[in-house]
């Protein structure tokens, strides 16, 4: 048993939790952290793209992060993602994080400028130092964040001894291959999370632990299988729930209103659970989003009867 066992399986991407008037809600967020529990997922990451983190106060994190914390009571590994894109807020974040006892905390690179290398080793390693009993997820997600993590770079980062994990949301699953076999080059266990959910078989054929994703919050149970098929070697039926999972995730993506207003369609629909909207300028549904995202959800429904039973 590893003492990174704790981060292997799957971990839903919290999404960020609205009161009707659009506030961050504290019970709504307490509210989603006990619906993850319930349905057995190991962990949660909190405040990364589905968290709609760039679109909130260093404030609002703090109160969604002390929130996950209280409902979660040790019952999920949670990592909280706390780069803000500037080295100060994040610090703040970093350490207010290890205060209320995550596991982990993570980050992007700064966003915007193109900074050397130096400079955003030198923002992750400060970050880290703020949180010097807490582990640190490298979060590589070039298509958004602008900036891919190279291997010069991930070399770098492998000296800081509480660098455990890159969460890896690029496109090419080689790239996992590539940070697990240097990341245990370098250390004694090393943890790679798939990123892209549709890829999710072929990201654990090719080494990642486990995944952390926008979509498993929809349809936890299915990504729970998933796992389980992966593990059990059954290479056809996995594939079969991947298809299945991947028509779903094309069909949330058809809708005009961003993804994660779908999401929280879905999980209001399929779950009752309600964590509002999205914040602008991210789109909220109209009409035809709404038929969008109820078509998803029987999509769900209907595969969890055929995979689940
Ligand atoms: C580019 C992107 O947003 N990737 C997502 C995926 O889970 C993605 O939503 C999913 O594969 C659907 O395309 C995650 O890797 C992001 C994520 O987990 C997070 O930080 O919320």
């Amino acid at each position: 048993m590893s003492k990174l066992d704790k981060y292997r399986g799957i971990i839903p991407a919290f999404y960020a939790c609205y009161d009707e008037e659009g506030n961050v809600s504290g019970e709504r967020v307490q509210a989603l952290t006990q619906h993850f529990i319930d349905k057995g997922v190991k962990g949660v990451y909190v405040n990364g793209s589905s968290g709609e983190c760039i679109y909130q106060s260093v404030e609002e994190r703090k109160l969604i992060i002390e929130n996950v914390m209280a409902a979660a009571k040790g019952k999920l590994t949670v990592i909280n993602h706390v780069a803000c894109n500037n080295t100060k807020d994040s610090v703040e974040l970093a350490k207010h994080s290890e205060s209320v006892g995550v596991d982990a905390i993570a980050s992007i690179p700064p966003i915007y400028f193109r900074l050397p290398e130096y400079s955003i080793s030198a923002y992750w390693n400060a970050i880290s130092n703020a949180a010097p009993n807490t582990d640190f997820v490298i979060y590589n997600i070039p298509q958004l964040a602008g900036t891919a993590l190279t291997m010069s770079l991930f070399a770098e980062m492998m000296k800081n001894p509480r660098v455990i994990a890159v969460k890896n949301s690029s496109m090419p699953t080689q790239d996992i291959q590539m940070f697990k076999s240097a990341g245990l080059a370098a250390k004694d266990d090393f943890v790679v999370f798939n990123g892209p959910d549709e890829q999710f078989v072929a990201g654990r054929a090719i080494g990642a632990d486990g995944g952390i994703g926008g979509t498993y919050g929809v349809m936890p149970e299915l990504f729970l299988k998933l796992n389980e098929l992966v593990e059990a070697g059954e290479k056809g039926k996995a594939c079969e729930l991947q298809y299945a999972i991947n028509e779903i995730i094309y069909k949330m993506c058809s809708s005009r209103a961003n993804m994660y207003a779908v999401a929280k369609e879905i999980l209001r629909t399929n779950d009752n659970v309600n964590i509002g909207g999205v914040r602008e300028p991210l789109e909220n549904l109209q009409e035809a989003d709404v038929v969008i995202a109820h078509e998803a959800a029987e999509m769900v429904k209907a595969a969890k009867e055929r995979y689940l039973a």
